[in-house]
């Protein structure tokens, strides 16, 4: 459904799950959650005993209100928000040998990423890559396109044609990026950049579901005009912006030498203004103290890839240390680099990036139970957390009343038998009949995936349906 047509007032009745805070999951057996015709959740009831109640509490206006119902074993729960993804290498997903991250790029991602000078090309890999992060639940995506204007406006529009919240940036690179694939100068790179901003809000001029994002790719891509000019042109248009940081430990010494002046990584960035409450700064694996005491004192945010950072084996984030320590974090797929669009997928491997740390892996130098991130606190980062680093912290994340419903029905299928028989359905978590609804959902979030995933909702409109649901 088309994001700007009207709703009809619905309830959702049945169980739901959402995080409170890092550590508090609510867990609620018998809820019904009201959205109103803009989308926006108008009361959150626990413990209903029956619909008719429901209705005749919220009076006359209720009364003809659309009922979802969720039957049988699962709970709502808010859309995921992935705060890094680059929708061009969707096709590059599980490809990268034995590559770290300056030889992948070279390797396999900008061959791809130039190929999509191609717009049908384009167009195939943005539907299918936009349709399959919807059927994962992820409700707001942040997405890297390429340095084409035209691919660039094209992943906007799908998204707003899809109902999928995002932002959309323009890869921008003028250095040290191979001649098929480079910004031919800075000027054409910010004229590009802005050209994309100026279609986006063009198309969503509320920004509702699309906003622009100014997209550096990284420091050794960009020259130092060219990060100045970008962080010039995301003040002057009041954008938001997203980059790489820290990501790889030679990256890291080349940007020591492109930059010999700068006191740090994160110091170039801080140089050209592009650190702000709105950049998303993706990995930021190997930061100094100093580093992150900048980073959080411009209230720049940090998305946290962990699957990608196993693959191209680019290091473990502390992440567990960085919430102490104050710093937002969300989760990002960081496709190609991680193979998987789900972010369900990205709550199973930060936890388990959390585990590396605490046994003393790399990063830590000796064990440090602190480091565990629980189911909890990851859950935390997939929703609320995202919700901030995308700078929608006020409007999604959780079922509370005046926030907009972006959510997912996840659903657990059947319970295995008593006696035997057919016990494989199309639901990989195996559910008795013993399992509290807590671990329920940690069942779901250690052996669950999109078949799960059996509607999903932005704004109350229907974005996601798998084959056979009916909603
Ligand atoms: N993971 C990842 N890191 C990058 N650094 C610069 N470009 C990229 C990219 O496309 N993916
Ligand atoms: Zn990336």
């Amino acid at each position: 459904m088309a994001a700007s047509q009207p709703i009809p007032k619905t309830i959702y009745i049945g169980s739901f799950a959402h995080c409170i805070s890092l550590n508090e999951l609510e867990v609620c057996e018998r809820g019904a959650i009201g959205v109103d015709e803009e989308g926006v959740i108008r009361f959150v009831e626990r413990n209903v005993s029956n619909e008719e109640d429901i209705k005749l509490n919220f009076g006359e206006e209720w009364k003809d209100a659309k009922v979802v119902r969720l039957e049988g074993k699962g709970f709502f729960f808010p859309g995921f928000i992935d705060t890094h993804t680059h929708a061009p290498q969707h096709p590059n997903s599980g490809l990268f040998g034995k590559t770290t991250l300056l030889d992948w790029l070279t390797t396999y991602t900008f061959p791809l990423e130039a190929s999509l000078s191609s717009l049908p090309k384009a167009h195939r890999i943005y539907t299918n890559f936009v349709s399959r992060t919807l059927s994962h639940g992820t409700t707001t995506c942040a997405y890297y396109a390429t340095r084409h204007v035209p691919a660039t406006n094209l992943l906007s529009s799908i998204c707003l044609a899809r109902g999928q919240r995002a932002l959309v940036g323009r890869v921008c690179m003028d250095s040290l990026s191979p001649p098929y694939y480079r910004d031919a100068s800075t000027a054409s790179a910010v004229a590009d950049s802005r050209a994309c901003i100026e279609h986006t809000r063009r198309i969503d001029p509320s920004g509702t579901i699309v906003r622009p994002i100014v997209t550096p790719r990284f420091a050794p891509s960009c020259t130092a005009p060219c990060l100045a000019a970008l962080g010039a042109l995301a003040h002057e248009t009041s954008s938001f912006i997203q980059t790489h940081i820290s990501e790889n430990h030679n990256e890291i010494a080349l940007v020591k030498s492109l930059f010999p002046h700068s006191k740090s990584y994160t110091d170039v960035y801080d140089t050209a203004n592009l650190l702000t409450p709105q950049t998303i700064l993706a990995h930021a694996i190997h930061l100094s103290q100093d580093e992150r005491d900048t980073i959080r004192a411009r209230g720049a945010k940090i998305s946290h890839c962990p699957a990608s950072n196993t693959a191209l084996t680019s290091g473990c984030c502390r992440v567990r240390e960085y919430l102490d320590q104050g710093l937002t974090v969300g989760l990002g797929t960081d496709v190609s680099g991680g193979c998987s669009p789900s972010i369900l997928e990205q709550v199973r491997q930060a936890i388990w990036t959390s585990r590396f740390v605490a046994m003393g892996g790399p990063g830590a130098d000796q064990p440090d139970e602190k480091a565990k991130l629980s189911t909890c606190e990851a859950l935390y980062l997939a929703t609320r957390g995202g919700a901030e680093v995308v700078g929608l912290a006020d409007k999604v994340g959780v079922f509370e009343v005046g926030r907009e419903f972006d959510a997912q029905m996840v659903r657990l299928g059947v319970e295995v038998p008593e006696v035997e028989g057919e016990s494989v359905q199309d639901s990989p978590v195996s559910l008795f009949s013993f399992e509290s609804r807590e671990e329920m959902v940690e069942k779901w979030v250690y052996s669950g995936d999109d078949r799960n995933c059996a509607v999903v909702w932005v704004r109350g409109r229907v974005v996601h349906k798998r084959k056979g649901v009916v909603v």
